[in-house]
């Protein structure tokens, strides 16, 4: 060990003892039961029920709290504690409520407190004292700890009491109830990995994002649409044209307006001048949203005004880049502008509710001036949005294309695949990739163009929605996006987008192990963990394929989704003992749970048992902690032993 790293590691510890107990603690630890982790995908701004999900960790919450009270509380008791743990604020408001009685709610209060405190020790019985210590509500870490480690030999009952008696007559037991169950929610879940596709669709992302930036313990595997806002605010025009348009396709333009202060005035006044009314360009309304006929309208023309730059954006980027191979999508240069047609793979295609009012037959890639100065305008409001570069930030620096984590790999798309199963190939300027590497060069292209948002045209930036979009990335999965033709054409054939051949290969437990060993996996304990694609579990889709090798959990958050995969989504639990899969059923809305204690019914199945229970010393953070432990112990003998 280098010298001069062990004498900087001595000014830390600066003493036999200190090493020692430093060696003693990291040891123990490494020793305790892993935390459990929680893995989640496909949110799509969907933030009461990811909320939802979170706060009862999969059903965690609800497994203690049945494991310490089902031989005396009913059902109904349970669920009530249960509310009271995820919605602490709400629920005291209903008890208060109903115990207008000050000395019935005191009596409430002196036994919730209890409970909750039973609660806290046994969920935290594999983490170390100064690991809850820092869950713990900050100002009442003195008390707590008094009533957690209650000394029972010594008859203390009088002082016990005379804590919750005090604790009541201050006023202080809403506050402390509030801290108590937060503390639970954190300690049921050790980390927790979203799996991709934090935005789009749904109406909250940016409150998930402001969820996740303060959750204890986080990582993000980006989806295609995080990866499609990272690039809108690095500088992609084509990527910012796109996360508009699914703004306005899903009536979700206050997202934009109203959450990330970006002015659509002048966009809205460009579309005013140029499109009228048009059924294909009609918003999805979300269902407790009401629009006015006026206000639908505005946002119709918005979408066509937005989709038809996206359009023209596009030409010039899969002209520069051949190898993108993507000129069968050059399609406004293919259509037939007198016969209003276009001819896609040999066939001809009659266009219905176009809106071409814009485009300049001999030169459809030209923008208008107006458009020019629309985009120009938009691209400085977005990247001058205080929060939204908040929200990128935290992307970027929780965030990355794929993760190994404690064996697995969790990806949101694919491992791109040939009809063999070979890792598929792409070339990027003179040089070729295939699998891990070609992710990685993704990567740094993403990272180049978030770190360079002056650069808009440059290859980087360009690759940004190539991730997107083409046929090659990862987490797009498909050969082609059909978004034009299913605007313009009415013919279903015309709209299929072909899925990588992975989505059919990853059935194969052999593809599942090649792809764990492409990553330096252990292909006998790793799984591949996707998110992405919807499970239709209504078809008979199962989530576990390949033997167990690959999990996808990708349900349906997504309220669009949910008729076609008949729940409302998986998440994924990696406890000491092993993986479960937990299925959502449709959340209705917190006060449902709060009132008539219905919890999304979690249907377990077991993915794998560990024959052992899996300690921290065979995780990531096991992996650090023996580092250190080594280095101490190198350091007791340079320093220490003589
Ligand atoms: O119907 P919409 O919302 O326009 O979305 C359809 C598009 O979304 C995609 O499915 C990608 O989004 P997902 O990652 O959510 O699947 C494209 O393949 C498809 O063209
Ligand atoms: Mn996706």
């Amino acid at each position: 060990m280098d010298a001069q790293f062990l004498d900087l590691l001595a000014q830390k510890y600066d003493s036999e003892e200190k090493v020692v107990t430093e060696i003693i603690n990291l040891e123990a630890i490494s020793h305790l039961p892993k935390g459990t982790e929680h893995f989640v995908s496909d949110l799509h701004g969907e933030f009461q029920a990811f909320q939802h999900v979170l706060r009862n960790g999969s059903g965690t919450v609800k497994e203690k709290i049945r494991d310490l009270f089902r031989e005396t509380w009913t059902e109904n008791e349970i669920n009530d504690f249960a509310a009271l743990v995820y919605y602490p604020e709400e629920k005291l408001q209903l008890v208060k409520g109903d115990l207008s009685n000050k000395q019935s709610l005191n009596q409430w209060y002196r036994q919730t407190i209890e409970h909750l405190i039973k609660l806290i020790s046994y969920a935290s019985s594999k983490y170390t004292r100064s690991k809850l210590r820092k869950a713990l509500p900050e100002q009442f870490v003195y008390i707590i700890e008094e009533l957690l480690y209650k000394n029972e030999t010594i008859n203390k009952e009088s002082y016990y009491e005379e804590i919750y008696r005090q604790i009541i007559s201050l006023g202080q037991a809403d506050k402390l109830i509030v801290g108590l169950a937060y503390t639970t929610q954190r300690l049921v879940v050790d980390h927790l990995h979203v799996v991709g596709d934090i935005y789009d669709r749904g109406p909250d992302p940016d409150k998930i994002m402001d969820t996740l930036i303060h959750h204890h313990s986080v990582d993000i595997q980006w989806g295609n649409h995080d990866v499609l806002w990272i690039g809108a605010f690095a500088g992609s025009l084509v990527c910012l044209a796109n996360i508009i348009r699914i703004c306005a396709r899903y009536d979700n333009l206050d997202i934009i307006e109203d959450v990330y202060g970006i002015n659509l005035r002048p966009l809205l006044n460009l579309a005013e001048k140029y499109y009228e009314d048009n059924p294909a360009f009609r918003p999805k309304l979300q269902a407790d949203h009401t629009l006015s006929e006026q206000e639908i309208l505005q946002i119709t023309k918005i979408h066509q005004a937005i989709a038809m730059i996206q359009f023209k954006l596009e030409i010039p980027i899969i002209k520069r880049r051949p190898y993108f191979n993507m000129s069968d999508r050059l399609l406004l240069e293919k259509v037939d502008y007198d016969r209003n047609e276009i001819t896609l793979g040999g066939k001809t295609y009659p266009l219905e509710n176009t809106c071409f009012a814009t485009v300049n037959p001999q030169q459809p890639e030209q923008l208008l001036e107006e458009e020019q100065q629309v985009m120009e305008k938009l691209l400085f409001s977005v990247q001058h949005s205080e929060k939204l570069a908040r929200h990128m930030k935290f992307l970027m620096k929780k965030g990355s294309l794929y993760l190994k984590y404690n064996g697995n790999l969790l990806i949101h798309g694919c491992i791109p695949l040939d009809e063999e199963g070979n890792m598929e190939e792409m070339q990027i300027e003179d040089k070729t990739y295939s699998g891990r590497q070609l992710l990685d060069v993704f990567e740094s292209h993403l990272r180049y163009a978030f770190a360079h948002p002056e650069e808009t045209g440059d290859l980087s930036t360009d690759m940004v929605w190539y991730i997107w979009t083409g046929e090659c990335s990862s987490l797009f999965g498909k050969r082609e996006m059909t978004t034009f033709e299913r605007y313009f054409i009415k013919d279903k054939e015309a709209h299929k987008e072909r899925k990588n051949p992975y989505y059919r290969l990853r059935e194969n437990e052999e593809i599942c192990r090649n792809i764990l060993l492409e990553f330096d996996l252990d292909p006998d304990h790793g799984h591949i963990i996707n998110g992405h694609t919807p499970v239709k579990e209504i078809r008979g889709e199962d989530p576990i394929k390949a033997n167990g090798k690959m999990i996808v959990i990708d349900g349906g958050f997504s309220k669009a989704y949910q008729s076609t995969t008949g729940i409302a989504g998986y998440t994924l639990l990696y406890n000491s003992f092993g993986m479960q899969l937990v299925a959502h059923q449709k959340f209705n809305s917190k006060e449902d749970v709060l009132c008539n204690g219905t919890d999304v019914l979690s249907v377990k199945r077991l993915v794998d048992k560990e024959l052992e229970r899996k300690k921290v010393r065979e995780t990531n953070v096991g992996e650090k902690l023996l580092r250190k432990i080594s280095n101490l112990k190198d350091l007791l003998e340079y320093r220490y032993m003589h």
